[in-house]
C-alpha cells in the first residue's frame, strides 16, 4: 500500500510489455491500472502478479450489465486482490447497489474500493447530446455522481474539471479519480476534458490516472518522476 496519488495506466498489448515498465517502477512511487486492453490480452494471472509485487491495482473494466451479472463480476474482480474497481454509473442505481452488496457479501470490510464512471473524459457536451442527454455535461456528471453516492459506492471517475464542483456537492470524502491528465507540453490524444497534474490536485482530485504521457514517453521513468516533482 502506497499513499501515491498517481495511478499509471498500463495500456499495453501484452503482459511482457507491461511488466517491462513495472520492473522499473516501485510500489511506493505509484499505483497501477489494468484496463480492457491488457486484461483481455494477459488475463487475471497478470493482475494477480502485480498484486504479488505489492502494487495497489485499479482494475478498470467499467462493468455495465444487468445487476446480477455486475455483482458477480465485481466479486470475481475482488477475488484477484485488487485495491479498486469500477462500473459505469449509467448502469443505474439497482446495478450499482447490486455491485456494492455483492462485494459486501463476499468480502465485507476487505472489499476493494468501488467507484463508478460518470462521463468519460474523452467526451464533450456535443457528443453527450447525440446520445439523447439534453442537460449540460456538468449537470449530467453531478446527477450520475449523486446516484453513485446514493448507491453507497466510494467515489467516481470524472474529469478534474468537475472535481471542485463534486467535492462541494458530495463532500471531501467522496473519492474523485481523474483520468484525462496531461502535463502542460503533452498531446491531447483522444481526451477532451484535460487538466494538468498540478491543477487536478488543486481542484480536489484524490487520484490522477495517467497513461500515455508516461507509457509513450521516451523514458517513462523520467516522465513519471517529472510529474511527481511538479506536483
Ligand atoms: O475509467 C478510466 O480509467 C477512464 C475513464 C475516463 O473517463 N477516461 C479515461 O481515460 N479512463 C482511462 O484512463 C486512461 C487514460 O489514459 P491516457 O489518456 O493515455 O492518459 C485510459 O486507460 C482510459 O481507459
Amino acid at each position: 500500500m502506497t499513499d501515491s496519488k498517481i495511478i499509471v495506466a498500463l495500456d499495453y498489448a501484452d503482459a511482457a510489455s507491461a511488466q517491462a515498465l513495472v520492473a522499473r517502477l516501485d510500489p511506493t512511487l505509484c499505483k497501477l491500472k489494468v484496463g480492457k486492453e491488457l486484461f483481455t490480452a494477459a488475463g487475471p494471472a497478470f493482475v494477480e502478479s502485480l498484486v504479488k509485487q505489492q502494487y495497489d491495482v485499479f482494475l478498470d473494466l467499467k462493468f455495465h450489465d444487468i445487476p446480477n451479472t455486475v455483482a458477480k463480476a465485481c466479486q470475481a474482480a475482488a477475488n484477484l486482490g485488487v485495491w479498486m474497481l469500477n462500473v459505469h454509473a449509467s448502469g443505474g442505481l439497482p446495478m450499482m447497489q447490486a455491485a456494492r452488496e455483492g462485494l459486501d457479501k463476499a468480502h465485507g470490510t476487505h472489499a476493494p474500493l468501488l467507484i463508478a464512471v460518470t462521463v468519460l473524459t474523452s467526451m464533450d457536451e456535443a457528443t453527450l447530446h447525440t446520445l439523447g442527454v439534453q442537460r449540460s455535461l456538468v449537470d449530467h456528471v453531478l446527477a450520475l455522481a449523486t446516484l453513485t453516492q446514493q448507491a453507497g459506492l466510494h467515489g467516481v471517475v470524472c474529469s478534474a474539471r468537475e472535481a471542485a464542483m463534486l467535492k462541494q456537492a458530495l463532500g471531501a470524502n467522496f473519492c474523485l479519480v481523474t483520468p484525462g491528465i496531461r502535463p502542460p507540453d503533452a498531446t491531447l490524444d483522444d481526451q477532451t476534458r484535460i487538466v494538468t497534474p498540478k491543477e487536478a490536485l488543486a481542484l480536489g482530485s484524490h487520484y490522477l490516472v495517467i497513461g500515455r504521457p508516461i507509457t509513450q514517453a521516451t523514458d517513462p521513468i523520467v516522465a513519471l518522476n517529472t510529474i511527481i516533482k511538479n506536483i
